[in-house]
């Protein structure tokens, strides 16, 4: 893997992609817990998968917006490493949730334009890693999972107190250059390692990793 690069695969539902992204070298993996997209996932179905991923493979939890309730039910029966937030939670509901659940969270927020990077900055007083992803286009029908990428050079030389992972549209094509241009030293990803939308395709998991150690 290219210097010390940590890799997310985003949106598994079953246990071949999981074992391809394991196998791959994958440190993180998503489970969407969102009943509008095509990768969500049920809370029973999630504790299977997580039964079968090997220690040192972080599990996160994808949620956007979730109530307490919500959380409960996945946290009292999945076993997690951290919570995905991809909604609109305010910084005050972050730092709600990780007191709440003492769980490592990791905030999403979308870039389209140099005014959403303060943003950041607030969040990252909050939250344990930021996920920096392209804001979502209005008519979007999802949040995030869109294959959509921003302009990087946004990005370009900036640091923030707190780890941090680039999303939004990576590919095997394109992710050297998103290297280069962000110095992202962690990757998330869902849309390019899909046959159809919520179909993870081993062979493309592969091949995505396999970008990744050439960078
Ligand atoms: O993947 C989804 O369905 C999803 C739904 C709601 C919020 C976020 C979602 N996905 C996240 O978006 C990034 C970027 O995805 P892509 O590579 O552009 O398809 C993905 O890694 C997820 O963390």
């Amino acid at each position: 893997m290219a210097t010390d690069m940590r890799v997310k695969i985003c949106g598994l539902r079953d246990a071949a992609a999981i074992d391809a992204a394991v196998q791959a070298g994958a440190a993180y993996i998503g489970f969407v817990f969102f009943e509008k997209s095509p990768r969500h996932i049920s809370v029973a179905d999630a504790a299977k998968l997580a039964a079968g991923v090997p220690a040192g493979v972080a599990k996160v939890a994808l949620v956007v917006n979730p109530d307490d309730a919500l959380l409960d039910r996945i946290l009292d029966t999945v076993p997690l490493d951290m919570i995905q937030l991809h909604g609109s939670e305010a910084p005050a509901r972050v730092a709600e949730i990780k007191a709440r659940y003492g769980l490592p969270v990791m905030k999403a927020v979308g870039v389209a334009g140099p005014d959403d990077l303060v943003l950041i900055d607030s969040y990252a007083a909050v939250a344990d890693q930021i996920l920096v992803d392209t804001k979502p286009p209005k008519d979007a029908k999802l949040p995030g999972g869109n294959g959509a990428r921003f302009d990087w050079t946004l990005i370009a030389g900036r640091r923030w107190p707190v780890p941090w992972m680039l999303a939004g549209g990576l590919d095997p094509v394109n992710v050297a250059e998103a290297v280069a241009v962000t110095g992202a030293q962690q990757l998330d990803l869902s849309s390019a390692v899909e046959s159809a939308p919520g179909v993870k395709d081993p062979k493309l998991i592969a091949a995505f990793m396999a970008a990744v150690r050439d960078i």
